[in-house]
């Protein structure tokens, strides 16, 4: 068997077939028996190549300077005008490679063989969710979000037939006949105007896809570090003194933190939320298109796995049972939680490895560390059976609240008092409030990065199972042996501020959310709107023309005003606050990475319009 030159994950250069020209793809598999290499052009579009077809970048001399953008999109508007190259044109043939031979007589027919390769995939632009796209080059214009102009973007964008037009197509290996005229319709219809200059390119070092989160030793130290971070907060947490000065804490032995009992508990917990997930309750949505142009189907019924969840909870005190345990047994839980993440994160990572590749999370790279810890599936299901969406709302999310109410016992037992503190009522009922909001709009989430984006491996496995519910939660476990007096006119500035931050924090996602879902929504009308080249339009006034993560700042107001009940004594109850704006700074620049990707020119411009980030004045 003929040994493979390329592996998979390496950027190369492919040849674009019925062409000369060499653009950077991404190495994504190789079939031995056909001798073929997938691979993935900047733009999405994916291949099958001859190995003569695919190039190191190290061969390759540059001749302009600036951009090494090389999207074969970006030249479709000269393909279509240069007919011969156009991947529509071509008659029936058999399958074939699709790369070219090099010898000049039979340049044209195989030239138009090779162009049977590629099957024309419009990507899906429906008015809900995240569009595939990339900037193709087209020009954007600013404009008021009135109606008329809107129902004039409808006839393109949202009449049933053509909600699947999109300003680019995704060429896929042909599988099966491409009917050739109707094709070809379509594409006079679809395909973007203006060719960007030809570029070929010198590189002198092999390059990678570039990784997120620092790459492989990026993610291994959040893998280690985080679950070490968490179990030294909770015992530094539970010392006399916990401030800085008797850091680190003294160390507990291994064994005394697992304990068989709190595993069954924790399981229990979890399985509980299973069915709850399961009931046939609640309406059905689907998510945002996938590459293939699939939405999958969604149960919402998180509110209502909330209120079980509490009645079971009431029941529970109800008939005496010592809630109390889990305060006693935090770490034992902590750890039993982190070893379900762990499992469940390998078993993750072993069922991606048969996931067909287009159902591969974006952010995955071929590299194992990095994509146990990013998750390679995107999203992984057993039925219909979600697993990324489920542990992102229920187990964590609400065990967060239970945990916090089991603080709140606890403290008045601790204390001895007769009723919670005024600190305790406070956090219980801010972070109460934050989970109701996240589970009363569950829909949203299914446009959040995490279930967009980010696969399923061991950052939302050990994120959502473990760090929001045994982390989130840290204020109200430091209240439980530091108490704070805190009066009440601190009391009211402080509900004053979290008041503040929860009106942006809601208001700007739902402006967005209710634009994403309908941009011709009369109640927007008034907003300014810049249209990009993928169909969809940005908002620049409003709350998304004030900063450009409104959101992410009233959700940073409320994370102070969780901390400012537990006063000034000591940093650890303000560890939430400074870990969520680390997070959030670096989710933002995550987003404007992948925005300026998406919507290129129109992005610019929205940046230039709304400076600011995420802070006015400030960042
Ligand atoms: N408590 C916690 O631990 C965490 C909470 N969060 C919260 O989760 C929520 C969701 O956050 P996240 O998923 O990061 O992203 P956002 O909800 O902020 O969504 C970002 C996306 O919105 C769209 N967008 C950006 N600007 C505009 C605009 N001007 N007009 C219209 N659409 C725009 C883009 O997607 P497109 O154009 O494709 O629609 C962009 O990718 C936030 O409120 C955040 O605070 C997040 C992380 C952790
Ligand atoms: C620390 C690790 C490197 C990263 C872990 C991050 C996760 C803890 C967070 C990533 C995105 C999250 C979201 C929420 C909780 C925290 C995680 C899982 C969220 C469910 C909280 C409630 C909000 O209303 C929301 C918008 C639904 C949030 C979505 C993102």
């Amino acid at each position: 068997m003929p040994s493979r030159k390329f592996a998979e994950g390496e950027v190369v250069r492919g040849r674009w077939p019925g062409s000369s020209l060499y653009y950077e793809v991404e190495v994504l598999s190789y079939d031995s028996r056909s001798q073929l290499y997938t691979v993935k052009y900047k733009d999405g579009t994916e291949l099958e190549l001859k190995e003569s077809d695919v190039k190191p970048l190290k061969s390759f001399k540059q001749r302009k300077g600036g951009s090494t953008s090389s999207s074969p999109s970006r030249r479709r508007g000269s393909r279509s005008r240069s007919r011969s190259r156009s991947p529509g044109r071509a008659p029936k043939g058999p399958r074939r490679s699709a790369s070219a031979s090099h010898q000049p007589d039979v340049k044209e027919k195989e030239t138009r063989r090779e162009i049977l390769q590629v099957k024309l995939t419009p990507l899906v632009l429906k008015p809900f969710g995240n569009s595939i796209n990339v900037y193709n080059g087209e020009p954007e214009h600013m404009e008021k979000n009135d109606v008329s102009r809107k129902n004039k973007q409808e006839r393109v964008i949202l009449s049933p037939e053509d909600s699947y037009i999109a300003t680019q197509y995704s060429l896929r290996p042909r599988r099966e006949e491409v009917k050739v005229k109707e094709i070809e319709s379509k594409e006079q219809k679809l395909v973007p105007k203006g060719p960007a200059p030809l570029e070929t390119f010198q590189v002198t070092t092999p390059q990678r896809k570039d990784l997120e989160f620092g790459g492989v030793p990026g993610a291994s130290l959040i893998m280690l570090g985080l679950p070490a971070c968490l179990f030294l907060l909770l015992l530094q947490c539970r010392q006399n003194d916990p401030s800085l000065l008797s850091f680190p804490p003294p160390l507990p032995a291994l064994g005394e933190l697992w304990e068989a009992r709190v595993c069954g508990i924790y399981l229990l917990w979890f399985f509980i939320q299973a069915l709850f997930y399961l009931l046939p309750i609640g309406k059905v949505v689907e998510g945002t298109p996938l590459v293939d142009g699939r939405r999958l189907k969604y149960r919402l019924n998180g509110f209502f796995a909330f209120v079980l969840t509490s009645a079971i909870v009431g029941t529970c005190l109800f008939w005496g049972i010592e809630l109390c345990y889990v305060y006693s047994h935090f770490l034992q839980f902590a750890l039993a939680a982190t070893v379900f993440s762990v499992v469940l994160s390998v078993y993750l990572y072993a069922r991606s490895l048969k996931a067909p590749r287009d159902e591969l999370s974006p952010a995955s790279s071929g590299n194992v560390v990095y994509d146990f810890f990013i998750g390679r599936e995107l999203n992984p299901r057993i039925g219909a059976f979600d697993l990324k969406y489920f542990c992102e709302l229920r187990p964590g999310l609400i065990g967060w609240v239970v945990v916090n109410l089991v603080m709140l016992l606890a403290e008045m037992k601790v204390q001895g008092r007769g009723t919670p503190s005024l600190a305790m009522v406070l956090v219980n009922s801010f972070q109460l409030l934050y989970v109701v909001d996240a589970l009363w709009n569950e829909e949203a989430l299914l446009t959040t990065m995490d279930i967009i984006h980010d696969g399923f491996g061991f950052m939302l496995a050990f994120g959502d199972l473990v760090w929001v519910p045994f982390t989130y939660s840290l204020q109200a476990f430091y209240l439980v042996s530091h108490p704070h007096d805190l009066s009440w006119p601190l009391a009211s500035v402080i509900i004053a501020l979290k008041l503040c931050g929860y009106v942006i924090f809601r208001c700007a996602n739902s402006q967005k959310n209710a634009f994403r879902k309908n941009p011709t929504d009369p109640k927007l009308a008034h907003l300014k709107t810049i249209h990009t080249s993928t169909g969809k339009s940005l908002l620049v006034s409003g709350w998304w023309g004030f900063v450009r993560h409104p959101n992410y700042l009233g959700d940073l107001i409320m994370a102070l005003a969780w901390s400012l009940p537990c006063g000034f004594n000591h940093l650890l109850p303000y560890f939430y606050v400074i870990y969520f704006t680390a997070l959030l700074v670096h989710r933002e620049a995550r987003d404007e990475h992948q925005c300026k990707r998406k919507y290129g020119l129109a992005w610019e411009k929205y940046c230039q319009r709304v400076p600011y980030r995420i802070l006015p004045y400030v960042y």
